[in-house]
């Protein structure tokens, strides 16, 4: 595996900023603006859950791909890069997710949700 893959496609999305959005599919989701990429990510989202309700480990995959692509191009889009969200996730590292959930709590209390 390559670790580098994620920067590697950050790099490409950026240089697609500048693309004819005729020959270059991430120039047409960028042409879309927030919404039209967001949309896709959503799309994207329910194709990840419908394949792992399926039980389809291959489905899953090529799903689960989709839809981090999308989301590293919604990312890009708002002048973000993959970077922010593995900083994000190595912050996380040894903290449960229940602390984590209680002490949202402490810095939320009028979220009563419960989520
Ligand atoms: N990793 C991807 C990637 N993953 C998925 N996709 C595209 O995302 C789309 C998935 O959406 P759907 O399954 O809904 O398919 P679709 O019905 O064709 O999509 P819509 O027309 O409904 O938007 C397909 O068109 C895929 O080809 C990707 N397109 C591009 N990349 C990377 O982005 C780079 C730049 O791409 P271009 O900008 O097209 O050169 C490529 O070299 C790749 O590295």
């Amino acid at each position: 595996m390559n670790d580098d893959t994620l920067a590697e496609l950050a790099r490409v999305l950026e240089a697609r900023k500048g693309a004819d959005p005729d020959s270059s599919y991430v120039a047409g989701l960028y042409h879309k603006g927030v919404d039209g990429i967001a949309k896709k990510v959503g799309e994207e989202a329910t194709e990840t859950v419908m394949a792992a309700k399926d039980g389809d480990p291959d489905a899953l995959v090529h799903e689960v791909a989709d839809l981090w692509f999308h989301s590293l191009v919604l990312l890009a889009q708002q002048g973000l890069g993959p970077e922010a969200v593995l900083a994000e996730l190595r912050g996380r590292f040894g903290l449960s997710g229940l602390e984590e959930k209680a002490r949202r709590g402490e810095g939320h209390q009028s979220d009563s949700s419960g989520e």
